[in-house]
């Protein structure tokens, strides 16, 4: 699929060293029912060995863009559109061949339940073994070294024995301490973390989240963490990139995004999102309705039909314009950023606290 129409969304940075760039996305399914624009114009940058939060509600397109990056969509069913480089090469038009090189050497990804990541029939040593043997040419008795050592970097106590142990014989934290441990086995640049720890446990989930820190330091990966937990991108990421139809609608770091969002669709994920500051009564603040269809989303802003905020924009440009996104620190929405501003001090942060 080729269309030259110009891009809603502006880069992140002037295209220059990012590690991984994302530019105009497209990804489109054909479907019985029409095309379905899963992701229909996004764009963003990625540097060396740091995280990049993508959040939005479900169905925004955030694991769609993951698989792309990953040339993980059949081709055959899917149009992509745009461009994606790692460290320079453009990845939408590479072979299955060097796609999956990549995938072994160059990237690799964290699911979200170990348990569809990890084979039943194998050991898991032989599982975080395969991919340096496959990519890196060891020897068996060298990639079994480096499984015992990665499943002491990982935290998986008496790594010697465990290593011929089978997934079932791991508790749940284990295992996704084991899957990170395959996840680099080639020491991979650019990590892809799908809600790594939803299926966990709030102490298991720390202690992962922490242990992903402490082994990006150690390996210097890039990470993008795709989650709906605000609060996990508050701990874990540089910058937030915030997804919904499809599209990003704002971007900044976890700093700015956090404490001073500058978008209706941002200010509704932070209100739903539970506080521990809060009273237990205190009601959450979920965002009225519920994400578009994306075979037929709205005109102009596709969160206009959700946004209490559009009778502040004169006409019908909430309904009738699509909003670009600028460069760097932005939002995509017709308000004025003194209209946002206001908005933002009179309603939306006593609310938030
Ligand atoms: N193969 C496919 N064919 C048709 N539609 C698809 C396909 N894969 C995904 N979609 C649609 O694309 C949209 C984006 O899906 P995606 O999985 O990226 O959302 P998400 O933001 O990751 O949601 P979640 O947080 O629930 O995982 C959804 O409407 C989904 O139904």
């Amino acid at each position: 699929m080729t269309t030259q129409t110009k891009p809603d969304e502006a880069p992140a940075a002037a295209a220059g060293d990012a590690f991984l760039s994302v530019r105009d996305l497209k990804v489109h399914f054909s479907t019985e029912g029409g095309v379905v624009k899963a992701v229909d114009g996004l764009s963003f940058d990625l540097e060396r060995g740091k995280t990049l939060g993508i959040v939005g509600e479900s169905g925004s397109g955030k694991s769609v863009t993951n698989l792309a990056v990953l040339g993980l969509h059949d081709r055959r069913k899917t149009a992509i559109d745009g461009s994606i480089t790692l460290d320079g090469q453009e990845l939408t038009d590479a072979d299955e061949k060097q796609l999956e090189k990549l995938r072994g050497k160059k990237m690799a990804m964290i699911f979200q339940d170990a348990l569809t990541a990890l084979s039943p029939y194998y050991t898991v040593g032989r599982q975080i073994a395969e991919p340096f043997i496959k990519h890196n040419g060891a020897s068996k008795k060298d990639a079994r070294v480096r499984a015992i050592d990665l499943l002491e970097k990982v935290g998986i106590p008496q790594p010697q024995t465990r290593v011929d142990d089978y997934p079932h014989q791991f508790s749940g934290g284990m295992r996704q301490r084991a899957m990170i441990a395959m996840a680099l086995s080639c020491n991979p640049d650019l990590l892809i973390a799908d809600e790594p720890t939803t299926a966990l446990d709030v102490t298991v989930q720390a202690q992962i989240l922490d242990l992903l820190k402490d082994l990006q330091q150690e390996f210097g990966s890039a990470i993008i963490m795709i989650t709906h937990d605000l609060g996990v991108v508050g701990n874990m990421a540089d910058d937030i990139l915030v997804m919904y139809a499809g599209r990003a609608v704002e971007r900044g770091t976890v700093r700015e995004v956090l404490k001073s969002p500058q978008h209706p669709y941002t200010w509704g994920l932070l209100g739903s999102m539970p506080r521990l500051s809060s009273d237990v009564d205190e009601p959450l603040l979920p965002i009225p309705g519920s994400p578009p269809s994306l075979l037929n989303p709205p005109s102009g802003c596709p969160f206009h039909p959700r946004c209490g905020f559009t009778d502040l924009v004169s006409g019908s440009r909430c309904s009738g314009e699509r909003p670009t996104l600028a460069q760097g620190r932005a939002a995509a929405c017709h308000l004025t950023g003194d209209q946002r501003q206001q908005a933002f001090i009179d309603k939306i942060q006593p609310r938030l606290g």
